[in-house]
This record gives C-alpha cells, sequence and structure tokens, in this order.
C-alpha cells in the first residue's frame, strides 16, 4: 500500500506507519509522476487534485487534511470511483480564535472601552461562522448571521448579505466556488466594497478569491476606506506586495494553524482511510499534542474582564507577530517572495488553542469568568 503525502501534513508517520508505505512530497509542486504508483494521495490546500494529477494512476482514495476542498475536482473523483474526504470543522476553532485576536486588537486600537459594542457580519455561517457567532454573542456581542443556501434550507435568523456589511466588524467564511446559485468567486466586488465605510473593519479568513483583490486595491486607495485585515490572499503564494501594503494586519494563510486544527485534521483522514480499508482506527489526535509552553495563566481580584480577556488572547495568539513576518518576506526581491510565503506556512511555530490554557481566577467577578468561559479557557478557581 503506497500512500503519497503532502510533507507538511503532521504526524503523517505516527498515523499512517502502520497502514502503509509513505511517500512524503511537496504539496505545492506534486505532479502526475509523484502519484502514479500511489494507492492513496493524502493532501493539503495547495495541491490541485483533478484529472491532470490523477489520470493514469491507481489512486483509489484521496483525503484533504482541510476544511476547504476548492483545490479538488470533487466531480471528477466521483465520476472515475475514487473515494474522497476532507477534514470539515478541523481547524475552525483556531480560525475563530485568529479572528477574536484581530477584533480584541481592533476594539484597542479605536480606544474603545468594550470591544463588544462592536457589531459583528458574518458571511459564510458554517463550522467556523457559526462557532464565531456562538462565542461573540456568548461575549455580549450584536452579530448579523449572512448565509443564503442555508437561509433557504432551513427556519432560522439569517440576515441579507447588505445587513452583514453594515456591520462595524465583516468577517468572511464562506468556501470558494463558482458555480451554483450561491457563487462566492468576488463575491465582494467593487460594488460591495463601496458600501464599507471607514470606521469598519473588513476581515478574509475564508479564501482569497472572495474578494475581487483589483476592486479592494482600488478602495483602499480612496478616501474613506474600510480597515482590512487578510489572511487569504487571491493568486497565493505569489500574493500583491502592493495589497499587503495597504491593510493593516497581512498573514500568511495561518489562520487554521493551530497545532490542534493541524493534527485533527490528520486525524480525520486517518479515520476515513481506516474506514476505506476496513482497518480498525487506534490512534487520537489527543495522543500526540504535547503539554502546551504556558497551560496556566493568573488574574486576581482587581483583573477587569475585557482588558484581561485581551492578555489571555494575545498571550495564546496575537496576529502581529504573522503579519510582521510576512512582511518581512514581502520585502524580499520578487522572485523569493512566494517561496518565502510558503516558507513562513511550512515552518509556523506551534500554536496552541485558548482551551490548552487553565485561567486561574482568585476573588475575581462573575463578568470575568464568564467572559473567560466564552473564549473557551478552562477556568481553575
Ligand atoms: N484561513 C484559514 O486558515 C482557513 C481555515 C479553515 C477554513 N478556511 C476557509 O473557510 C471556509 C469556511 O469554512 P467552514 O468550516 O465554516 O465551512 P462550512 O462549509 O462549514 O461553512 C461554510 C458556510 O458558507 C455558506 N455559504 C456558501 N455560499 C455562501 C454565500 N454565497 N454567501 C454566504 N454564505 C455562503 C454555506 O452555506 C456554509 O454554511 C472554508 O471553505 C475554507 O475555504 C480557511
Ligand atoms: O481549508 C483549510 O482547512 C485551511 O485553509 C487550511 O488551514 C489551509 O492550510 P494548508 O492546507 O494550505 O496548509
Amino acid at each position: 500500500m503506497l500512500i503519497v503525502a503532502d510533507e507538511n501534513i503532521p504526524l503523517l508517520d505516527s498515523f499512517f506507519a502502520e497502514v502503509g508505505e509513505i511517500r512524503p512530497v511537496a504539496g505545492r509542486a506534486m505532479t502526475a509522476d509523484d502519484v502514479r504508483d500511489a494507492d492513496i494521495l493524502l493532501v493539503r490546500s495547495v495541491t490541485q487534485v483533478n484529472e491532470a494529477l490523477l489520470a493514469g494512476s491507481r489512486v483509489k482514495f484521496v483525503g484533504t487534511a482541510t476544511i476547504g476542498t476548492d483545490h479538488v475536482d470533487i466531480d471528477w473523483l466521483a465520476s472515475q470511483g475514487i473515494a474522497f474526504c476532507a477534514a470539515p470543522g478541523c481547524n475552525a476553532n483556531s480560525v475563530v480564535e485568529y479572528v477574536l485576536s484581530v477584533i480584541s486588537l481592533h476594539a484597542e486600537r479605536r480606544g474603545m472601552a468594550n470591544w463588544s459594542d462592536l457589531s459583528v457580519g458574518i458571511v459564510g455561517v458554517g463550522n467556523v461562522g457559526g462557532e464565531l457567532a456562538r462565542k461573540l454573542e456568548r461575549l455580549g456581542f450584536s452579530v448579523k448571521r449572512c448565509d443564503p443556501p442555508r437561509a433557504e434550507q432551513e427556519e432560522g435568523d439569517f440576515d441579507s448579505l447588505e445587513e452583514a456589511l453594515a456591520c462595524d466588524v465583516v468577517s468572511l467564511h464562506t468556501p470558494l466556488t463558482d458555480q451554483g446559485q450561491h457563487p462566492t468567486w468576488k463575491l465582494l466586488d467593487r460594488a460591495r466594497l463601496d458600501l464599507l465605510a471607514e470606521h469598519q473593519l473588513l476581515i478574509n479568513s475564508g479564501r482569497g478569491e472572495v474578494i475581487d483583490g483589483d476592486a479592494l486595491l482600488e478602495r483602499l486607495d480612496q478616501s474613506g476606506a474600510p480597515t482590512v485585515v487578510l489572511d487569504v490572499w487571491p493568486n497565493e503564494p505569489g500574493i500583491s506586495v502592493e495589497l499587503a501594503k495597504r491593510v493593516w494586519l497581512a498573514t500568511p494563510h495561518i489562520a487554521g494553524y493551530s497545532l490542534e486544527g493541524k493534527v485533527q485534521g490528520t486525524e480525520t483522514i486517518y479515520r476515513a482511510v481506516c474506514r476505506f480499508l476496513g482497518l480498525p482506527a487506534r490512534k487520537k489526535a489527543g495522543q500526540f499534542l504535547p503539554e502546551p509552553a504556558m497551560n496556566k495563566l493568573a488574574f486576581t481580584s482587581s483583573a477587569e474582564a475585557v482588558p484581561a480577556a485581551y492578555t489571555a488572547i494575545r498571550a495564546c495568539y496575537d496576529p502581529r507577530r504573522d503579519d510582521a513576518n510576512l512582511r518581512r518576506a514581502l520585502a524580499l526581491p520578487q522572485s523569493e517572495r512566494a517561496v518565502a510565503f510558503d516558507n513562513l506556512r511550512r515552518d509556523y511555530p506551534v500554536r496552541r488553542e485558548f482551551s490548552s490554557v487553565k485561567i486561574q481566577l482568585k476573588g475575581t467577578s462573575k463578568s470575568l469568568q464568564d467572559t473567560f468561559k466564552g473564549l473557551g479557557f478552562k477556568l481553575k478557581l
């Protein structure tokens, strides 16, 4: 059994050594020659999985250790009888924590006493957007949910795109597709970007092409432009330096890169491979997660909920470090930038989720306890 796999899938040996021989390959450069003799192909988002890659190969199962599937021609796989599995939700919480950290920085930068005075419009209310909405509402934010595909299918409190785009913060969490009733390709086109005003914050941690990059560049050169944070970009890894210069925070598609998120992605495809082969799935993500370097934070009775929350959030994850690293990479000669973008992702430092930290609270208020619980930290009272 030959398993060809993107070398950036963490814990390949730990999960798959008992299943077959593993041949790690650079995901971005994977060719038909690399996969010809494979029985199983395991990828991440940087490998285009389609007829050009797989025609004539013996691959019978494809797994992507990611939430997004826009890099996979799922219809073609089905037409060939090739089984497919993705990892829905695996790194959703990591993306939510990225967005929460960005919102905290934005509120502080605007001198707001209470971040939950910001209204938040979420476009795409699935695993990521849904969890973001739940956390924000628990923290007292007012949230608008825009998800036309869901609104058509189920009873629920959904809002229009225009209502979401009128919020103080707009966060994009749709998949990328140019097909069907609700395409998201350039969903934020020139006209919709024109609706955004100077006081607003636009965050894209879905897929880069959901925003029209040229129109965004133009909008950011006009007066009254919104503040923009991009984790995902048109044309990765060769992203526009001009666009990066004009956005507030620029990160190299790492919103989902918590250790938990990555390892859960590997676990999901491992389980699917085991099911496909009729093997018992004995390994679990939890057994490979080390004790976090920082596992405790303490606050005293004088701590106030909002500043304490910001401290704890940023102790776990502060996007300004990723922003600084990406800007350094983009200052390199043009011919080196795309590789540098990918290297930042390949060599990403260990980042742990809020749930890995126990917050010790001595004599603190109920509101402080509720805030930390709402964010997903564990409490030690
Ligand atoms: N930056 C990162 O590191 C990172 C990490 C994980 C996921 N992602 C991206 O985020 C996307 C969303 O992830 P998810 O787990 O929430 O996916 P999901 O499939 O659970 O949810 C997506 C939601 O978007 C909705 N949707 C589809 N078309 C829409 C439209 N035109 N307008 C509004 N809503 C629409 C769907 O109905 C669905 O509810 C993924 O597809 C992936 O591309 C990025
Ligand atoms: O779709 C996803 O799960 C994310 O975008 C994921 O974090 C992408 O990471 P990559 O596969 O590019 O390493």
